[in-house]
């Protein structure tokens, strides 16, 4: 047996990943000092209650609940607590320590990323999270190492598995949102209060943080509009198959030219979107995550698996903990975060995007004209138009169904014809406005 140094790991969080990464550094020990030139010595896990009862039996020895102890004599720390606090205070005590980090955290990185990367930059410490966005799926290495001599255009990303859950069972059950949301939960999938998936918060911090990578520019989580599902309807659903539609819970990232300044910027959104069947990411079913990258030169790409799932991104984490580990045997700088470019982030009446906008109106002679010349007044193009069948009203009025496709047009623009439709006698009721994404 090779005599290899040793690395002191610190591990703060016992919960769901911590636990499985526990395992493996006790289970896979002299694997990993094989692959790293040094052995892994995990001296400690802090968590909230020694006693607490566990998915992995963890040795007794290894618990504290003494965090800053813990830090205090460690070479590495994995943080898996999450939250904000005391995740960040502990994160940034490390690293000024000259420990390196790996973590998962990111509500944490989506909100306090650049103090944390400038502390690390400051000490030559490393800072790693491939766990942050889509689970076990490598997607922040790509974008920081593989990536890094191309540039990427754009990043449609499911990058949130309860959304994608409950959106795929309203697709191919037809459940309501409330029958899907209520499987999800029974599954274990959504939280008791799912406000931080169904409002998209948790798909937000993740598309801050791929944007802030893919275009070397901090984006923050409030620099990213979001919309969650919770308004979608299961005649959305429908009304989207019909014309060959998907409707998927997208993060977007893209670089934009503002049509007012003719300046480069970004655009970061997170809404419930129609996705052609026939793109890849309508192929993205139950729970897992897919992240589709459009790069200048390597073209279109696309990362796909387990977003979620305490084993399988213990994965992610035990790869930045080897990665870390070698660049730590060997010494040097760490990877830096790249954020020289440091590009506007657009508002999104900025964006353009293409609309489905489903109209209930009155069944008489000059309505679609109507219609037509309210989105022409807009300067938004209509592709597509389909009408069904006319309904009698309860008040004896013959109303008809149009769904209008449109071509490329900015937010702005189709806000202002939106609001104009409704306002309109021949519109009964705007039934639905839904964007296309990926066509
Ligand atoms: N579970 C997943 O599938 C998944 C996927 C990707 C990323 N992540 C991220 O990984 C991190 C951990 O997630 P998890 O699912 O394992 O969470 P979890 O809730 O299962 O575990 C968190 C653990 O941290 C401990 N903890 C919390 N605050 C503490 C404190 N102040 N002092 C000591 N211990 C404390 C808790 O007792 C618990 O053992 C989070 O940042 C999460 O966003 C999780
Ligand atoms: N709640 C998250 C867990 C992984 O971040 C999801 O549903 O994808
Ligand atoms: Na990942």
């Amino acid at each position: 047996m090779i005599a290899y140094r040793s690395l002191r790991v610190a591990l703060l969080g016992g919960g769901s990943v911590g636990a499985q990464v526990a395992r493996s550094l006790l289970e896979d020990r002299d694997e990993l000092a094989h692959r790293v030139g040094a052995s892994l010595d995990l001296i400690g896990i802090a968590v909230r209650d020694v006693d607490a009862k566990r998915s992995v039996d963890l040795p007794r020895e290894l618990l504290t609940t003494d965090a800053e102890r813990l830090i205090l004599g460690a070479d590495v720390v994995i943080e898996l607590m999450g939250g904000i606090e005391p995740a960040r205070t502990y994160i940034l005590q490390a690293l000024n320590s000259g420990a390196d980090v790996v973590t998962g955290n990111k509500a944490l990185l989506a909100t306090h990323g650049p103090e944390l990367f400038a502390a690390a930059e400051q000490v030559g410490a490393q800072l790693y999270y491939e766990a942050a966005v889509g689970g076990a799926i490598p997607i922040i290495r790509p974008l920081r190492e593989s990536l890094a001599g191309d540039r990427v255009k754009r990043i449609l990303g499911i990058v949130n598995g309860t959304t994608n859950y409950i959106l795929d069972r309203m697709d191919t059950q037809g459940d309501s949102l409330e029958d899907a949301l209520a499987t999800a939960q029974e599954l274990g999938l959504a939280e008791a209060n799912p406000s931080a998936d169904v409002d998209g918060y948790d798909a937000a911090q993740k598309a801050a943080i791929l944007a802030s990578l893919a275009f070397h520019t901090e984006v923050s989580v409030d620099d990213v509009h979001r919309e969650g599902i919770t308004a979608v309807t299961a005649a959305q659903i429908a009304s989207a198959a019909h014309s060959g539609h998907v409707v998927k819970l997208l993060a977007i990232c893209e670089r934009l030219i503002d049509p007012d300044s003719g300046v480069e910027g970004v655009s970061v959104r997170v809404y419930p979107a129609m996705v052609p069947r026939s793109h890849p990411l309508a192929a993205v079913h139950g729970a897992n995550n897919a992240v589709f990258v459009e790069a200048e030169a390597a073209g279109a790409l696309m990362f796909y698996g387990a977003g979620a799932g305490g084993v399988e991104t213990s994965s992610a984490v035990l790869g930045d903990l080897v990665s870390l580990a070698r660049r730590h045997v060997v010494g040097g700088p760490g990877l830096t975060e790249s954020k020289h470019a440091g590009l506007p982030v657009l508002e999104i009446g900025k964006a353009t995007t293409r609309y489905a906008v489903t109209l209930d109106v009155i069944d008489e002679p000059g309505v679609l004209a109507t219609i037509a010349g309210v989105f022409a007044e807009h300067g938004v193009s209509v592709e597509t138009v389909e009408q069904s069948v006319a309904t009698a009203t309860p008040g004896g009025e013959s109303t008809a169904i149009l769904v209008i496709g449109t071509h490329g047009a900015r937010e702005a623009a189709l806000a202002a014809t939106v609001a104009d439709l409704a306002a309109n006698r021949v519109v009964a009721r705007v039934a639905s406005v839904l964007r296309v994404e990926g066509a």
